[in-house]
């Protein structure tokens, strides 16, 4: 006898997230050209042949200033006006400079968007490029699901441009919206991506129109992507309190094939040490089963104690350490020549990296 078919609400049960949608992961990308606030009325009005407005040129200095931006990054540059430049007597104002068609930004003038991963996520999924079954792109003036990614009834329309990002990641309970897409859809990953730029807003001054020139003080070129996905298992601390114990039972193994793969024979007292401070017994247990001198795991005690445990970030603090202690070294102390840098993870992991100071 076969088995009893599924019901419509265990198919759909089934087809469905458990959980609400949340945001996965976050990546940014900007062009490669930035300006200074401070420089960009000089730029802007020699680029735009605009020096004889020298009121409107105040004007943007002042505006400059007080407009809390330090820097903008803008994928129009020096070399695509010069490249893209017809003749000056083409342009709509005398002063603004003409240009044919320029190319939208390519590939290459973004760095790559790759999302970060984020702390929260499935298991998995932390260090691998996500799956990706749906992506919403944000083409002016509105949001569309990407042809042939998200086929289907239409993307959220969300039209206006500073927040685009937003709503399109807010709205609810309309079909395709990314939370719909994520919690109707077991295990779905959806990619919001927006880029904005400038080029397409970006003309020479009007002599006696100053309204327009705030919108050349403000803008910049910027790209950001979201994963959205439902029922990510939130990230908890479970620490046993075998692990101080345990770490300190097998470094002395991981260290012996670090080395031994270098083909260097090291006393872990003559090391220089870049140890994670997962937790202070941690440190104390592998000061003991390596008889290690007193002071040998100070800079990861001082960043530990000044900083606590910033998981990954944890031993780049301690190798920033290392280096300002080497400045302050006393007369006649001699620096290690070797040294280890070690770090721990859930698993348990221990990832060991042998390396030699650089002279
Ligand atoms: C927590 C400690 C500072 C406590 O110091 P001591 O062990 O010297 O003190 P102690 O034995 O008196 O313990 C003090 C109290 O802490 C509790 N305690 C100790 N270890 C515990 C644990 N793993 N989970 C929950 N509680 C714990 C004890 O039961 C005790 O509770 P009571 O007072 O009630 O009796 C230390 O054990 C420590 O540094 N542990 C290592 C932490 C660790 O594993 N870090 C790795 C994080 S993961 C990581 O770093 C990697 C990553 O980010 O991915």
């Amino acid at each position: 006898m076969g088995s009893a078919p599924a019901t419509v609400g265990e198919i759909r049960r089934a087809q469905r997230a458990d959980g609400p949608a949340a945001v996965l992961g976050i990546g940014t990308a900007n062009p490669p050209t930035c300006i200074a606030q401070d420089d960009y009325p000089d730029y802007y009005f020699r680029v735009t042949n605009g020096e004889h407005l020298t009121d409107l040129k105040a004007k943007l200095t002042r505006i400059c200033k007080k407009s809390g931006i330090r820097q903008r990054y803008m994928h129009l540059n020096e070399d695509l006006l010069a490249a893209t430049r017809t003749s000056p007597t083409a342009s709509h104002h005398p002063s603004t400079p003409a240009w044919t068609s320029p190319p939208p930004p390519s590939r290459s003038s973004l760095r790559p968007l790759q999302p970060k991963p984020s702390p929260i996520g499935p298991p998995g999924h932390r260090n691998n490029p996500p799956n990706l079954q749906h992506l919403l792109r944000r083409t002016r003036p509105e949001w569309r699901p990407a042809p042939r990614v998200a086929p289907g009834p239409s993307a959220p329309r969300c039209p206006a441009p500073c927040s685009t990002s937003t709503a399109a990641m807010a709205v609810a309970g309309r079909s395709s919206s990314p939370k719909e897409l994520a919690e109707n859809n077991r295990g779905a990953r959806v990619l919001v991506a927006c880029s904005e730029i400038t080029l397409i807003a970006f003309y020479g001054p009007e002599g006696g129109c100053p309204d327009n020139i705030l919108g050349q003080a403000l803008f910049g070129d910027g790209s950001g992507a979201v994963i959205i996905g439902a029922r990510p298992r939130g990230m908890e601390y479970h620490i046993s309190n075998k692990v101080p114990r345990l770490l300190g039972c097998n470094v002395e193994r991981c260290l012996i094939d670090a080395f031994d793969a270098l083909g260097v024979r090291a006393k872990w007292n003559d090391l220089f040490w870049a140890i994670h401070p997962g937790g202070r017994a941690i440190l104390d247990h592998i000061e003991e089963v390596l008889g290690l001198d007193d002071g040998k795991l100070a800079a990861s005690r001082h960043v530990l104690s000044e900083f606590g445990n910033m998981s990954g970030t944890t031993v780049i603090f301690v190798l920033d350490e290392l280096r300002r202690r080497r400045v302050v070294k006393k007369e006649g102390e001699a620096l290690p020549e070797w040294g280890v840098m070690m770090a721990f993870g859930p698993g348990i992991t221990i990832e060991t990296l042998g390396a030699a100071r650089s002279r």
